[in-house]
Formats: C-alpha cells, structure tokens, sequence
C-alpha cells in the first residue's frame, strides 16, 4: 500500500517513521509519502487560505492549491486511489473503515484546517475517485494531521507482516462487535492485587467463557450502544445467560 499526505505542516506527520510503522516502511510493507501543502503555491506570501464566502469565523483552504497539489500526488503512481479528508463533520471512522481501507492500493489524506478545504475540492475529486469525509470522533481538532495519524496507525496494523503476531488484529476489541476485556501477566500479586483464578487454571473453556463474559460486562458498562449494534445471532445463549 502506498500512503501519500499532503500538509501545511509536515513535521507533524514525523511519528508515522516512528517504531512498528517506521519498521514496516523501512520493510517495504508500505510506503508513506508526505508532501507539504505550500509547494503548490505561486504566491510570495504562499496563501493556502483565504477568507470564507458568506462570512463567518476563520479561514478556508483555497481549492486552486489543493487541486495542483491532489493532481500532482496522484499523478506520481499509477495505482487507482481512495482520497481521504479528515473533518469533525465527516462519517465516523470505525474499525471497519480501517479494515476496508487495508484492502486499498492506494490512500491519499488531505490535512485540512478546522473551517474546512473549499468544497469543490472534495466534489471535484470525488468525479474520479473514491473520497471519504471522515471524523476520528465527536471532538474538534486544529487540523487534520493527528486525526490522520491515527487512521494511518489503525489502517497500517491490519496490513500482511505489519503486525508481529497477527491473530491480535483478529482479537480487537470491535473485532466481534464487543469491547476488549482485563488482561494481565505477571507477577501474579502485585500491590496486594491478584490475577483472576481462572486465568491460571488452564481450562481454556473456563478461560474463554471469562474472558467474554468480561467482555460483555465491560462493553454493556462503557458501550450499550455496542450492544445493542450486535446483530441477533452474535450473541449465544451463555452470553444471553450473563
Ligand atoms: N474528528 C475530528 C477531525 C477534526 C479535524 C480535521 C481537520 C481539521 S479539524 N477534528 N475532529
């Protein structure tokens, strides 16, 4: 797979060569491209933004930028791509979103700033290829360069050799629609706390039946609204008993 960013602010992009990323990229079991916004300005000042029509707080990203900018990086790989925009108003990204986006060939993220690119930008792009507006949650970011961080981070771990052990992308939390229960190592007493008996009785039966149960009790607490998004059949009859 091949990432491109395109920002106003490249440095911030600096973690994705970090650690279990950095070591995948080096690897070649993906390649990240990042390239700043202003190397498709003409302008002395190198004007990215510009005052919002019809008024209002803040400034709008110019869509002439963006559009030299968008042509340019995809141009530089034939491979078809799925254009991204991180914004607060966009669909939610989920853990599906990442599953899907890690069968592309090819993401390209657009970092925008909070008021917004023009969006004829993302109208224009969306005529030749996939676009999605996503938002990384109910909250509002400067920019969307650590919201891209993230989707980067959570797109990047499903990919083929990224991850050590890949059976763990499997066992996500999210992975069967519930949330991730305690987990524990050693020592066995630490601060006078202990690891639950059943984790050490070697009855994997026991151990798996525990481990959903706290599962569920763990999702109903922090996530009804996990529970109740289960389709009828995910849940049997000793999950139905807890
Ligand atoms: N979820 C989310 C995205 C964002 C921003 C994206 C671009 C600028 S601000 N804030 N919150």
């Amino acid at each position: 797979m091949r990432i491109d960013v395109v920002t106003i602010f490249p440095g911030y992009l600096a973690p994705l060569r970090e650690a279990l990323l950095g070591r995948a990229i080096e690897a070649g079991l993906v390649e990240v491209a990042v390239h700043d916004l202003r190397d498709w300005t003409h302008d002395v000042h190198q004007a990215v933004d510009d005052a919002p029509y019809g008024g209002g707080p803040g400034m709008v990203m110019k869509p002439q930028v963006w559009g030299e900018a968008l042509d340019a990086v995809l141009a530089a790989d034939e491979r078809p791509a799925r254009l991204v925009v991180p914004t607060p108003a966009g669909r939610p990204f989920r853990q599906s979103t990442a599953q899907a986006w890690a069968g592309e060939q090819r993401l390209v993220f657009a970092c925008g700033r909070y008021e917004g690119i023009d969006q004829r930008v993302v109208d224009e792009a969306a005529a030749r290829m996939p676009v999605d507006e996503v938002s990384i949650g109910d909250y509002v970011l400067v920019g969307g360069e650590v919201a891209v961080l993230v989707m980067v981070e959570a797109v990047a771990r499903l990919l083929p050799g990224v991850l050590g052990n890949p059976v763990s992308a499997e066992q996500d939390s999210f992975s069967d629609g519930l949330l991730e229960g305690p987990a524990y190592t050693r020592p066995l007493t630490w601060r006078g706390l202990s690891v639950p008996e059943v984790l050490r009785s070697g009855h994997h039966g026991a151990i798996a039946r525990w481990r959903r149960d706290r599962a569920l009790e763990r999702t109903a607490d922090r996530r009804p609204d996990l529970l109740a998004a289960l389709p009828a059949d995910a849940l049997d009859a000793a999950d139905r008993a807890f």
